[in-house]
């Protein structure tokens, strides 16, 4: 099988990326041990970016989701590459203002956004996505206290239902998040924004869902709010400037996995975009996507140590490693696959049948369930593949264990750019008693 992920074989047999020997890197910072490709997550930005310069030239942006994966260093990688920001929480928004990211190149989304957040977004000059009426009304009052203007976009839920985990589905009707075109909600919104002069209504937005592996629910997506921004046009006179498709395309995480091309994506969305605006005499709304999974996904591995390995004959091969659903949750939320290769025998014919599991007091902490592999030993180390996206970003402190270290490789060169917790950081904010 060849290594996938621009993974290599060191001179020394040992898996390695970006010119670096995973052994040794283990040896310097320990496992567990998240690792961020920045080559590839440059060269993935910059796909998104040709690809909307080809179909929309000038006229479209790219907001990369923060909540994949957010850290000072990744804000500042974004930043370089001149994209926008996706943010979800005063956190998100915290972390990218204090690289300085352009506050108009963030968006602020999220359903239930606090008085504080909607207030430092106002503050800062942050494009806001309003979810719902009780938003506008807070947002509202904020604007006229503090004497200043938002910029808005309305979240649509545009009422398709992609095939992907139903946990990770948005767009359709029964969701928390965003306003329905159906009995005119969206409508009335946009009526209500319209009114209030503090507010500037430049955009709307929707998201169907993640890790989506077809182009079919984008078209749909662009059809179904192109054709709600015509009806605004023709029943309210208001032109809206941005129309944002969100994220969602998928990635592979196994070899079972075929994503199209994130270029295949963007075509899709271009063609519909084209054509309707050109049938229907609709001017081409400035066009942003949010990619978040699609950027990072497959530019982060997980390296663990293999401890105990309990054979349970004609049940399963148990291999427990010293991380788990704390520093990757997503298969105990979503059943998720990943792939692994043995860091010290990353060729190494796959005879065994292993299901790997963490160190937390929990039985469905698993990492990989029934997972073919080399013979494991103890001690050795296993990369799990495709880990960049949702797991630094989703961890957890439970059973008081630390967060691993983040380490960004580029050009050979290793950057710590997450320190790993210590137990005094556990401790921290205790207050004894
Ligand atoms: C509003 C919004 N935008 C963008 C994203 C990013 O999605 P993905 O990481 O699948 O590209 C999400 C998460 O699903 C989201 O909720
Ligand atoms: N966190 C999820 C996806 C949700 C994305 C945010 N709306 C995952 O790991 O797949």
């Amino acid at each position: 099988m060849p290594l996938r992920y621009n993974l290599e074989i060191s001179p020394k047999g040992n898996l390695s990326w970006e010119g670096i020997d995973l052994l040794d890197l283990i040896e310097v910072y320990g496992t567990p041990l998240y690792v961020m490709n920045e080559t590839m997550i440059r060269e993935n930005i910059n796909r998104f970016k040709s690809s909307l310069q080809k179909y929309f030239g000038e006229n479209g942006l790219i907001i990369y989701a923060s909540k994949a994966f957010c850290t000072k260093a990744m804000c500042r990688i974004a930043k370089e590459e001149g994209i926008g920001l996706d943010v979800v929480s005063g956190g998100e928004l915290y972390t990218a203002l204090s690289v300085n990211f352009e506050p108009n190149k963030i968006f602020f989304h999220g359903n239930n956004k606090t008085y504080d957040e909607l207030e430092m977004a106002v503050d800062k000059g942050v494009k806001i996505v309003l979810d719902n009426f009780d938003e506008l009304d807070m947002l509202s009052l904020i604007c006229k206290t503090k004497n200043k203007k938002a910029d808005v976009l309305i979240r649509i839920k545009p009422g398709i239902e992609a095939h992907t985990h139903e946990f990770i589905r948005t767009g359709q009707i029964d969701s928390k998040f965003g306003v329905a075109l159906e009995n005119g909600e969206a409508f009335s919104m946009v009526q209500k924004v319209l009114q209030k002069e503090e507010l500037n209504l430049v955009g709307l937005h929707c998201h169907i869902g993640s890790q989506i592996f077809e182009t079919a629910p984008f078209k749909l997506a662009a059809r179904v709010m192109l054709e709600f921004m015509l009806k605004l046009k023709n029943e309210l006179g208001c032109e809206i400037e941005i129309l944002d498709l969100g994220g969602g395309f998928g990635i592979k995480y196994t070899a079972h996995d075929e994503p199209p091309r994130i270029e295949k994506f963007i075509e899709a969305i271009a063609e519909e975009v084209e054509e309707f605006c050109s049938l229907r005499g609709l001017k081409k709304p400035f066009i942003v996507l949010e990619p978040g999974r699609s950027i990072v996904g497959e530019a982060g591995i997980t390296l663990y140590t293999i401890g105990s390995i309990k054979e349970i004959p004609k049940v399963r091969n148990y291999a427990s490693v010293d991380g788990g659903m704390t520093d990757n949750p997503r298969y105990a939320l979503y059943q998720a696959r990943y792939d692994a290769y043995v860091v010290e025998n990353p060729l190494g014919e796959r005879t065994k049948v292993y299901t790997i599991a963490g160190r937390c007091c929990e039985s469905g902490d698993i990492l990989i369930k029934d997972i073919k592999l080399p013979e494991l030993k103890t001690g050795q180390h296993l990369a799990i593949l495709a880990t960049g996206a949702y797991n630094y970003s989703m961890s957890s402190n439970y059973n008081r264990f630390p967060r691993p270290a983040v380490v960004l490789l580029k050009n050979g060169q290793a950057k710590v750019i997450v320190k790993r917790e210590t137990y005094e950081d556990l401790v921290r904010n205790d207050v004894e008693i």
